[in-house]
């Protein structure tokens, strides 16, 4: 039985077409400008100073762009670069240039589960300002109150064992009580390993060959939140 869940966002709350359509075109569109006004700020800089070391440590900021331009395009999930798109989708989510998709049957799995008294938890490569955004921002309005706390891949990768033992001390709790859902076997083999329980979201809007037998790893298979027991 779980006492707190944990959700991965892009292809398990959310569809993967808003970030791949919407969300990366916009932050690509508005990296050069948005590097040119604020590359001075120390917040902003020492993101593009750690892409240059990274790159033999280049010091013009346009073949940072392009660096960052091309990790967009690879779906790099690099901090910096998430740091950075997260301060970019600031802009948008103000302008109410778009509203962040949830698939509705998440919106009410995690509206009830919450009423329930469970803790809820943001796991995502997105950073978590960007995640605040997002869920502050959604198609089912501000769900920000929803959560009890967010993690980013500051904490490590998604699919290394060592991040969810982490994220089980930081919110108290024994591995073994924590759920996690994604879309990704990668992600919860890592998660089930640090003693998790795991359960996969298939969406059919998001894969929709439906991944069976070994293509699941193993792990509970759901296509919609409305098939997920917290209490099972
Ligand atoms: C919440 S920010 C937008 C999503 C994003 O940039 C991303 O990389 C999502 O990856 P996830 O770990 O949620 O699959
Ligand atoms: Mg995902």
């Amino acid at each position: 039985m779980a006492r707190a869940i944990l959700t991965d966002i892009e292809g398990t709350t959310s569809g993967i077409s808003f970030v791949k359509d919407v969300l990366f075109p916009y932050a690509r569109r508005a990296l050069p400008g948005f590097v040119r006004a604020h590359g001075s700020e120390p917040g902003v800089r020492k993101w593009l100073d750690a892409v240059a070391a990274e790159n033999g440590g280049m010091c013009r900021d346009e073949m940072v762009v392009e660096v960052l331009q091309g990790w967009i395009d690879q779906d790099r999930k690099h901090t910096a670069l998430k740091a950075l798109q997260g301060m970019i989708w600031a802009a948008g989510y103000r302008d109410a240039d778009f509203t962040a998709h949830i698939y509705p049957d998440a919106a009410d799995g995690l509206v009830r589960w919450h009423a329930a008294g469970l803790p809820l938890y943001v796991y995502s490569s997105g950073s978590v300002p960007a995640q605040r955004l997002f869920f502050g921002h959604s198609d089912a309005g501000d769900l920000t109150r929803l959560f009890s706390g967010w993690f980013d891949t500051e904490i490590g990768g998604k699919r290394e064992v060592d991040s969810y033992r982490r994220i089980a001390e930081a919110i108290e709790l024994p591995a073994s009580e924590v759920l996690f859902l994604s879309d990704v076997v990668e992600e919860l083999d890592a998660a089930r390993e640090a003693g998790m329980d795991t359960v996969l979201v298939d969406r059919r809007e998001d894969y929709p060959e439906a991944r069976t037998g070994e293509a699941t790893g193993g792990h509970l298979r759901v296509e919609t939140f409305d098939r997920i027991d917290p209490q099972a």
